[in-house]
């Protein structure tokens, strides 16, 4: 049997009964519930300070709740935080490597942490570094690394002693996007393989995409929840995105549709809602037209629509700040 297929794998892997948690007078999650599959790909999307670190905090044992259930891989987090901590790997969104010491090293410590014995530790360090294509680094010391070369010793590193379920916060920020394509490649083929489960934040929009659930956070409270293609349908926005012929036409445009909004100098978005309204629109407007393409829903449109923010990355002196604040806040 493999570590994965216990009896415990009936229920879902993560059950977050309604959770709350403050800092100080600081609300940051408020009164949240949800539910991940086993083996699923589930992504928490929310603007900076919503609480996704909160919330992975308080899953991975790190941050107690206020109030509220968590069951992580069956375990109660309250009764059995041990057999959580056991069932869950984590990759922090700052780097938490020991950069004087070897990738080796690094993974070697995290297994006798862990308690592995010392065959099964010393297998499991050749896989993982295989895993992540770092066998030829083993005995580098990890300050030489490139950022992408530390996150995907990370991972490694997470993944050592085969948690069932893995957080990542933000696990890609700063990488290219062929680091990124790679990191994934890794988890889903875990995910595959031996049915791991993962729960990520993340700031680029193409890694949600992929996942399998997607929960919008805001200020703490969940405001939307669903599959991908769900959120889109049910909250998405379709747009016509048009150059008029001349200036005349183009504010002929504006004033036909007060919704529209500009795209660069030339371009105009129009919102396309109902089914008849391509056909509508090109009856009054088709021989006024340069160019026209028709834009689907898409997952920014649905995150700018619910929390009028863009869904974009930060840099680390904005995270840096953000977190001071959160910390003046909690001290008040
Ligand atoms: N240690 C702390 N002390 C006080 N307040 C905090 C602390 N950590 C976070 N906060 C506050 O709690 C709220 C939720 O923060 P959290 O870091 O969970 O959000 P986040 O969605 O992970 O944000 P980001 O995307 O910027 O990482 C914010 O208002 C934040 O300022």
């Amino acid at each position: 049997m493999q570590p994965h297929e216990t009896a415990e794998r009936a229920g879902p892997a993560v059950r977050v009964e309604h959770l709350s948690l403050k800092y100080g007078g600081q609300v940051a999650l408020d009164d949240v519930s949800l539910s991940i599959g086993r083996g699923s790909s589930f992504a928490l999307l929310g603007p900076n300070g919503a609480g996704k670190t909160s919330l992975i905090s308080v899953l991975a044992t790190l941050r107690e709740a206020d109030k509220g259930l968590v069951e992580v891989a069956g375990h109660d987090l309250r009764r059995a935080s041990r057999q959580v901590r056991l069932s869950i790997g984590m990759v922090f969104q700052d780097p938490s490597l020991d950069d004087r010491l070897s990738a080796e090293e690094n993974l070697d410590f995290h297994g006798r942490v862990y308690g592995m014995p010392g065959r099964a530790r010393a297998d499991a360090i050749d896989r993982m570094l295989d895993l992540v294509e770092l066998t030829g680094w083993r005995e580098t010391v990890v300050r030489s690394f490139s950022g992408g070369m530390k996150r995907r010793l990370e991972i490694a590193r997470a993944l050592m002693h085969e948690p069932q379920i893995l957080f990542l916060d933000e696990p890609t920020v700063g990488l290219d996007a062929q680091t990124r394509a790679r990191i994934w490649a890794y988890l889903n083929r875990q995910r595959c393989e031996r049915g791991l489960t993962l729960l990520t934040t993340t700031h680029y929009i193409e890694e949600v995409e992929d996942a399998d659930r997607i929960c919008i956070i805001d200020k703490g409270r969940i405001i939307a929840e669903g599959t991908p293609g769900q959120l889109k349908r049910e909250l998405g926005q379709s747009f016509l995105h048009v150059v008029a012929a001349t200036p005349a036409d183009h504010a002929a445009l504006l004033a036909a549709y007060p919704g529209a909004h500009a795209i660069g100098a030339e371009t105009l978005a129009i919102p396309a809602g109902e089914e008849d309204f391509v056909a509508g629109f090109l009856a009054r407007f088709g021989n006024r037209l340069r160019e026209m393409r028709f834009e689907g829903p898409t997952l920014e449109g649905v995150f700018l629509s619910l929390t009028g923010r863009v869904l974009r990355d930060r840099t680390d002196g904005e995270r840096e700040a953000q977190r001071n604040a959160g910390r003046r806040a909690g001290r008040r």
